[in-house]
């Protein structure tokens, strides 16, 4: 029979140098560099309600740090340092080492130590809390978008939910879809040096993930700068051709789970926006306008400049 102090130290605890004080005391002990100030997100994922319960352990790992990298990406900051709390139905100790290797292979690719935590007996959920750093005052923001930005997302939005549609059999997905789809859920990435080239070449001045949905978080950057904005359907990323193009257009809009950029730039960056995607071989795509409309209103357009209704809603726990 493991004990809780076994389980955590063989297989929560690994160096931590970026750490004054790592796991093993009351807390743990961590100083900014000089000049940066820390930034700091927490997200739980519960089974069930963010993965389904047989996910592999191991993807689950990943993503339980990814999706709080993500926040961090979202403001500019480096992530340097987390903590992992979890709860855990019984000690099934290869489950425990699949899901720490697949934390610790994220840690590793993003450059954080796992500094401390906790470890209970209960339904399967884990909450973690990454802290990062950004130069005092850079911070990228939602709050700062400013009349005639241009908007702007990474990646292809979608793909995360088309998988969860996939695996819950409201669509089936064929190959060479499939796949793309179900790493895009299981295996985020996190857009951290995104995040981070804007923020350090001053390009961006609103940004945020995609969590919860496109729309709804580009709403969130609307309300937070008292901004209005349009949003052109035939700019957005191509919808995979492969797929059913309802549930396409749908799960792009609002499935969430995406962990994507949306930010807004001014058009003068449009060039360095462009080198920027280049240089990070990661798709940029302008695909909308901070208008000066009624604060927090966003207006869907089509090629033809019609308003196409909005029907979506994004991912809203108590919604
Ligand atoms: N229980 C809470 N107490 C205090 N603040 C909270 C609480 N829940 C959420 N918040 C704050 O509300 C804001 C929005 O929370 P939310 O969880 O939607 O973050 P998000 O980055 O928009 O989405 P995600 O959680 O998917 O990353 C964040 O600043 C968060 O810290
Ligand atoms: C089993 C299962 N059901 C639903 C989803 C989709 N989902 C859950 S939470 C969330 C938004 C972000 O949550 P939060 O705001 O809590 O970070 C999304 C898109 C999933 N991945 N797995
Ligand atoms: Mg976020």
């Amino acid at each position: 029979m493991t004990s809780e102090f076994e389980l955590i130290r063989n297989h929560f605890v690994r160096p931590t140098p970026q750490a004054i004080l790592g796991p093993g005391d009351d807390c743990a002990l961590i100083a900014p560099a000089l000049g940066m100030q820390l930034a700091i997100t927490t997200d739980m994922l519960i089974a069930g309600t963010h993965f389904l319960p047989d996910t592999d352990p191991c993807q689950l790992g990943w993503k339980t740090l990814a999706v709080n990298l993500s926040d961090l990406a979202a403001m500019g900051a480096r992530p340097r340092w987390a903590l992992l709390a979890g709860s855990l139905p019984e000690v099934s100790e290869p489950w425990i080492a699949a899901f720490t290797d697949g934390l610790f292979a994220c840690a590793s690719y993003y450059g954080v130590d796992i500094i401390g935590g906790d470890t209970t007996r209960g339904p399967l959920a884990f909450c973690l809390t990454a802290i990062g750093e950004v130069p005092i005052g850079m911070a990228l923001r939602r709050d700062q978008a400013l009349l005639d930005d241009d908007l702007w997302v990474s990646g292809q939005p979608g793909l995360a939910a088309l998988g969860l549609a996939h695996l819950q059999g409201r669509t089936v997905l064929a190959e060479p879809l499939l796949k793309p789809c179900l790493a895009a859920l299981q295996r985020p990435l996190a857009r951290v040096e995104l995040g981070l080239e804007l923020r350090r070449r001053g390009l961006a001045h609103a940004a945020i993930d995609v969590s919860d949905g496109l729309l709804a978080d580009l709403g969130h950057i609307l309300q937070g700068s008292a901004v209005a904005a349009e949003l052109f359907v035939a700019q957005l990323p191509p919808l995979p051709t492969t797929a059913d193009p309802v549930l396409a257009r749908q799960c792009q809009l609002a499935g969430g789970d995406d962990y994507e950029l949306v930010f807004s730039a001014a058009p003068e960056k449009r060039a360095e926006i462009t080198a920027l995607a280049d240089h990070l071989a990661l798709p940029l795509w302008r695909c909308g306008l901070v208008v000066g409309a009624a604060p927090g209103q966003l207006t869907l357009l089509d090629d033809q400049g019609r308003v196409v209704p909005i029907n979506e809603k994004g991912y809203d726990h108590f919604g």
